[in-house]
């Protein structure tokens, strides 16, 4: 049998998860080459270094260890489950992941898959890069921390089951929140989130950005995740202890510790192919050495690219697609991959500072304001956050520091778009092609946006910082400027859901239609975007997720 190395041996981490494994190993009676200590057994996730050391039997395998995957094995595994969670990407050992303001530094390395967009004709023919992590964690891994839900309206056209009064026990039950438990926020859970109103080191470029929103008409809201989530607010972030508190660690680590052994195994660094399907069940999933046949569900939860992709490769999709590519039909599901959707970010409106602008000790974006500009009362939107770093897409022009972007976000886009199969081979990545821009209210929307942190950005608050607004600038003044400005300064928010929503792809209990034995779990299920970013939505839709396949 191959072995699929776990850790590298320089990782401390590594070592000591591999010691746990190889004891675990021998408790279960394999033999490994050259151990002579005596066995015992590992609390928390098991840890294999080979498919040899699969247990006889699993009650699920859950595809993907990312934000949903892990929330999965979580609970499963404490509900006294035999759960395998495979993951193709590995443990990571880069010391970046754990520092927030070093996140921007993790897309295109070892931890994302580096995909990237069709050519898109709203961004002037522009590809887009899409990151999605490769790791335990998944997105979480290399993700910029911001955990936030958003506002219920945005839950509230979802269907039945999974609006916001649904889902808030479950944003609860994830988070210990920094500042406290109430009705809307969680005190015990897994993850822990701090709220940027509870530290003293915000960048003060941040605190100018929350008074010139105020000057501005803007009213501000105590907590951006609870019960006002409109208005400026101080950002909140996955952080425990000054690093990032992403899936793996508050979820997986946790299981160590607890009222009872679990039975939690974790196969990293291995692909899975496909999924076994035969006459509507799916019986398991496609390793490169074999099959694995859990008995119960197949928990699918690779993300709201590789989940359709997945799905695809396994005949549930479009059938005629699926069929020009060689690929038999087990079930004709014309939605699988459809309906992405994706926020978008414009980067940005700039300005020279007066003087050296403080680097964050967060995200870089310690405040942001949420404007449900076109319909008030509603969900935002719009999004403008305040970066203390001089970011702009290279698209638009040179910006050098010291300077501080506003930057707006549209967080109801019309587009929507697609996850292709570019083959039949399982190792090649999907064709995707959000379309972004291709409606053109969306246009609209993001110009209004840039006006917003344009009048912002001019308020008194940042006199004392504002030498000149860089972009857009005299761009501004006409139609075709600000058209041409929008086109070379969007750029994707990463946020991509709606790939197998409910109702299209899976049903309200997140099992594929026509097809037994088989749940998607993760972004992709999400039937729209949630007014904010999206990795709260994803925990809690997991969350969720748990008790009904606790259930049965
Ligand atoms: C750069 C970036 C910044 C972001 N910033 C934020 C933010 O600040 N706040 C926020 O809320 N959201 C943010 N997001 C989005 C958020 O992180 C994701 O929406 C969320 O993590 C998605 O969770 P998921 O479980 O659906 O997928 P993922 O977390 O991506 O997990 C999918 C997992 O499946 C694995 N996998 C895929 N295919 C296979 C296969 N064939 N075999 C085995 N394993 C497989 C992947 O390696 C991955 O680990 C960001 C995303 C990115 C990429």
């Amino acid at each position: 049998m191959n072995e699929t190395p776990i850790f590298t041996d320089d990782d401390p981490r590594g070592r000591l998860k591999r010691r746990e494994a190889i004891g675990a190993a021998m408790a279960g009676g394999l033999a490994l080459s050259g151990l002579s200590t005596p066995a015992h057994a590992a609390s928390g996730v098991r840890t294999l270094a080979s498919h040899g050391q699969l247990r006889a039997a699993y009650d699920h395998v859950i595809v993907g260890a990312g934000s949903a995957g892990c929330v999965l094995a979580h609970r499963l595994g404490r509900a006294g489950r035999r759960v395998l969670l495979i993951e193709a990407g590995m443990r990571s050992t880069l010391p970046a992941v754990a520092i927030p303001p070093a996140w921007p530094s993790l897309q295109e390395s070892t931890l994302d898959w580096r995909y990237e967009t069709t050519p898109q004709p709203g961004l002037d023919g522009r590809t887009i890069t899409c990151p999605r992590g490769k790791a335990v964690g998944g997105s979480s891994i290399i993700n910029a921390l911001a955990y936030q839900r958003g506002h219920a309206a945005a839950y509230d056209r979802w269907p039945a089951g999974w609006r916001h009064a649904d889902l808030l026990p479950y944003f609860r039950r994830a988070e210990t929140f920094s500042g406290g438990a109430n009705a809307w926020r969680g005190g015990s859970g897994p993850l822990h989130v701090l709220s940027l109103a509870d530290v003293a080191d915000r960048t003060p470029v941040a605190e100018a950005f929350m008074a010139a929103a105020q000057q501005s008409g803007f009213p501000t809201t105590p907590d951006v995740g609870g019960e006002l989530t409109t208005g400026v607010g101080w950002n909140q972030l996955s952080i425990a202890g000054h690093a990032r508190a992403d899936a793996a660690t508050a979820y997986l680590d946790s299981l160590a510790s607890g009222p009872a052994e679990v039975q939690v195994d974790l196969l990293a660094g291995v692909q899975v192919l496909g999924l076994e399907i035969e006459r509507g069940r799916c019986l398991g999933v496609r390793l490169p050495e074999g099959v694995v046949r859990p008995e119960g569900d197949v928990l699918l939860c690779a993300g709201a690219i590789d989940s359709p992709r997945l799905l695809m490769l396994s005949g549930i999709g479009p059938a005629d697609e699926l069929r020009a590519l060689g690929i038999a039909s087990a079930v004709n599901l014309p939605d699988v991959g459809r309906h992405l959707e994706d926020h978008l970010l414009l980067a940005g409106v700039a300005y020279q500072a007066r003087r050296e602008v403080p680097a964050s000790r967060y995200n870089h974006a310690d405040s942001l304001l949420y404007v449900p500009h076109a319909t008030p009362g509603e969900s935002p939107d719009i999004l403008v956050m305040c970066l203390s770093v001089p970011f702009v897409r290279p698209t638009v022009g040179p910006l050098s520091a010291p300077a501080y972007v506003l930057v707006p976000c549209h967080l109801r886009p019309r587009s929507r778009g697609s996850v292709r199969l570019a083959s039949s081979d399982p190792r090649a990545a999907a064709i995707i092609d959000p379309r972004y821009l291709s409606e053109p209210d969306d246009l609209a929307v993001l110009a209004k946006g840039v006006e917003i942190a344009r009048e912002i950005g001019a308020a008194r608050a940042f006199d004392d910082w504002r030498s000149k607004e860089v972009y857009p600038g005299p761009a501004w003044t006409t139609d075709a400027g600000r058209h041409d400005f929008i086109r070379r300064a969007t750029d994707s928010f990463h946020h991509p859901v709606g790939t197998c929503r409910i109702g299209a792809v899976v049903d309200e209990r997140l099992c594929v239609k026509g097809i037994a034995g088989l749940r998607v779990i993760d972004a992709s299920v999400l039937p729209g975007l949630p007014a904010s970013m999206c990795n709260a939505a994803v925990t809690a839709v997991a969350e969720k997720a748990s008790d009904l396949v606790i259930a049965g």
